[in-house]
């Protein structure tokens, strides 16, 4: 087919028409959910260069009202929506299931509800804490997943509740995020090395840190192609926290002593895979796509200055 002016202007009304005539804007429109949380943000600012973006939070959307959920999105009738909503607090989560199953699994259930109506595309991220951290090599996404803790369950069930309903998805599992927007570990131990002298930091917990700018322009370049499925996703490498800890400080010249501890020793209410590293398998296969390695990515996060460069390259 031609594409003329005219062609465009007759299907202007009809989005559907419009995009499948032009495969390179079949997505037009993008709704994010959870969209004022450390990633939500991150990815309003990277997609609103290149699509018509929508973040909405709590007060816009609660994704666990079902009904509303799904008329919201029915009426804003997005190409794609990307699930950043959930509740995060891992220790939170054991204290009230409901919540996080209401959350995790259902609000997941209720967007890819409305997205199989509307025949839109869904993004869902999750979590390396579906795993149990019994293995000793990296999880690549065929692997087993048997969460420990109600915050692995729930977002197991959601992750579930996504491929059951829909053909097109990608679910997104990633690790131990921090990023420009919100609190993250690295601001909790710049903190409290300013107001102690020795910190006792966990070291029998492995997994990789991964800066919320790598995976927005990992989710970009997804959502550009029809590669739908499971996919990991978090910065190369591994480290336990201790040693994320190790190399804050060693970045940010900080004076401060830190003594490894075991998770026994540090009681938590949740309890943590002991090793949940992901290996980004289908990643590096079906887009031959590298992500770089976590100590690249923290510098990168420690030197950014401000928000508005950070897209320029
Ligand atoms: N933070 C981390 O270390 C990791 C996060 N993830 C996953 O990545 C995704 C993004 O995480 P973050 O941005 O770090 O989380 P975040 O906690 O910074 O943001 C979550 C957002 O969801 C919103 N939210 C909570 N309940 C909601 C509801 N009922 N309706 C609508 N919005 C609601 C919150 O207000 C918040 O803005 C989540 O799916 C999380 O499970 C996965 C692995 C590690």
């Amino acid at each position: 087919m031609e594409i003329t002016a005219n062609t465009i202007k007759k299907y202007m009304k009809n989005k559907y028409l419009l995009t499948a005539i032009f495969e390179e804007v079949r997505i037009v429109r993008v709704l994010i959910t959870g969209g004022k949380g450390q990633l939500g943000i991150e990815l309003k600012y990277l997609l609103e260069n290149y699509y018509e973006v929508y973040a909405w939070d709590l007060e816009e959307l609660d994704i666990t009202q079902r009904e509303k959920t799904i008329n919201e999105i029915r009426s804003l009738d997005p190409d794609l929506v990307i699930n950043c909503a959930a509740y995060t607090d891992v220790d939170g989560c054991e204290e009230n299931a409901d919540l996080a199953y209401k959350i995790n699994a259902y609000g997941a259930r209720n967007i890819a509800v409305a997205c199989q109506e509307i025949g839109s595309i869904m993004v869902h991220i999750s979590t390396d804490f579906v795993f149990d951290g019994n293995n000793d090599n990296p999880y690549i996404e065929s692997d087993q997943a048997n969460p420990l803790n109600i915050y692995g369950k729930s977002k197991l069930i959601g992750e579930e509740f996504v491929s059951n309903l829909l053909d097109k998805y990608f679910i997104i599992r990633t690790a131990w995020l921090y990023g420009a927007h919100g609190d993250n570990f690295i601001h909790t131990m710049l903190r409290l090395a300013n107001k102690k002298d020795l910190l006792t930091v966990v070291d029998d917990q492995i997994g990789s840190p991964t800066y919320t700018k790598d995976l927005a322009l990992v989710i970009k370049k997804l959502i550009a192609t029809k590669l739908y499925g499971l996919y990991h996703a978090s910065n190369n490498g591994q480290c336990s926290w201790y040693e994320f800890a190790k190399k804050i400080f060693e970045y940010t010249n900080t004076n401060v002593k830190v003594k490894p501890v075991t998770s026994k020793e540090f009681i938590r209410t949740a309890t943590r895979p002991a090793y949940s590293v992901l290996k980004n398998y289908s990643l590096e296969e079906n887009l031959n796509y590298k992500m770089r390695d976590w100590q690249e990515a923290l510098k990168d996060y420690l030197n950014s200055k401000n928000e508005g460069d950070r897209y320029e390259n």
